[in-house]
């Protein structure tokens, strides 16, 4: 793969697109604001995200999608899940064909139910095997500063995940291929969730024996869900499952660990928000989405629930711990 186009300037776009470049692939990074493109291409640094990251000279960033996307071998979406949808409605008629479409986000759409590479299949009206997905413990701030991490690349057709893993290997870039993109897009979005709840339980004061609990059992109940969707259960156990659960759960670099701290801590969603300086913290809409998923299949996600709770119907943290457990009593593994 010689060039490839990343759509979405924010802290991850940005980072892979450093990963891609880095790794000897030709990157055209696309931003919304014109600002930025132009900013990106004078000094070399996209200061709204990444202040500290000098990006490579083969990384060249753009305002105009057709010119990002004209020629690209893969189509790299690095944009909010909730936005997905209508970003690639905009992008679908300058798309090349035949160019894999790699989703970077980590969330399931609110009213449709839908993974995101079955909201890429959908609106780009590809096959399942042309959509990758990359997910894991890839947290933009380390990776851009070239700290050591592996990932997952996900994709129905191994050859095309082969590519797109030579395309972003590098000395510090460590990505495996998979082929079960059900069960490493669930990882991506639960966790987030499980993260939001890690942090109200470190706002509320609690230390790591609860953080081990509620990320063991936050686990227990993707992996329930994953089982129904027909993930492979062993996808939970790797990268994309508990390597992505862990470093998201622990690190204060996460928006979502660190919204969750804020509403743990006393402030309101709309402080919490406020305070994200319009960085996404994905789980805080994927846990109503989530939620309605795990209803509609008949499987028990309690801390999912318990979070769509604080996050939109006003349960205060504390009460949350209570009704966890408060639970019926039960054997682990049920
Ligand atoms: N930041 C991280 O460390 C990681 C993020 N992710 C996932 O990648 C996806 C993107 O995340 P980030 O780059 O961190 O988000 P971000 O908030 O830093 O950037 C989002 C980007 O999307 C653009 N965008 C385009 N249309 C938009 C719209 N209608 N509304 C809002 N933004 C729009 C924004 O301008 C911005 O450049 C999310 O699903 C996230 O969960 C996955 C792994 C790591
Ligand atoms: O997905 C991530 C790490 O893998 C980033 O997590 P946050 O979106 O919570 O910052």
């Amino acid at each position: 793969m010689k060039r490839v186009a990343v759509m979405g300037a924010g802290s991850w776009g940005t980072a892979f697109a450093k990963v891609l470049a880095d790794s000897g692939t030709d990157v055209v990074l696309w931003a919304r604001r014109a600002e930025v493109a132009d900013e990106i291409t004078r000094s070399r640094v996209n200061p709204g995200y990444l202040p500290d990251t000098v990006l490579p000279a083969n990384l060249a960033a753009t305002h105009d999608p057709a010119k990002a996307l004209a020629g690209a071998e893969a189509v790299v979406l690095g944009v909010p899940s909730q936005t997905l949808r209508a970003n690639l409605a905009q992008w679908r008629s300058a798309l090349p064909a035949g160019a894999t479409l790699v989703s970077l986000a980590k969330g399931v759409e609110l009213g449709t139910l839908k993974r995101m590479s079955e909201v890429v299949r959908e609106v780009a009206g590809v096959p399942e095997d042309q959509v990758a997905v990359v997910s894991g413990p890839n947290l933009a701030k380390e990776i851009a500063a070239e700290q050591p991490t592996a990932t997952v690349i996900a994709c129905t057709d191994h050859d095309r995940a082969v590519d797109l893993q030579h395309a972003c290997s590098n000395s510090y870039f460590r990505p495996y291929t998979n082929v079960d993109v059900v069960g490493c897009e669930l990882g991506g979005a639960c966790k987030n969730v499980i993260a939001l709840a890690c942090g109200m339980a470190a706002g509320l004061g609690f230390g790591d024996n609860t953080m081990a609990s509620i990320i063991t059992r936050g686990l227990a109940e993707t992996a329930r869900m994953g089982a129904a969707l027909g993930a492979d259960p062993l996808t939970f156990a790797g990268l994309a499952g508990l390597g992505d659960l862990v470093a998201t759960c622990a690190s204060p670099l996460s928006r979502n660990r660190s919204f969750g701290e804020r509403l743990g801590r006393g402030d309101t969603v709309a402080q919490a928000q406020e305070a994200a300086h319009g960085q996404v913290a994905e789980g805080v809409k994927s846990c109503s989405s989530i939620r309605e998923l795990a209803a509609r299949i008949g499987v028990d996600m309690p801390i999912t629930d318990g979070v769509h709770r604080v996050c939109h119907d006003g349960l205060d943290p504390r009460a949350l711990t209570t009704a966890l457990l408060g639970r019926e009593r039960k054997a682990e593994r049920q």
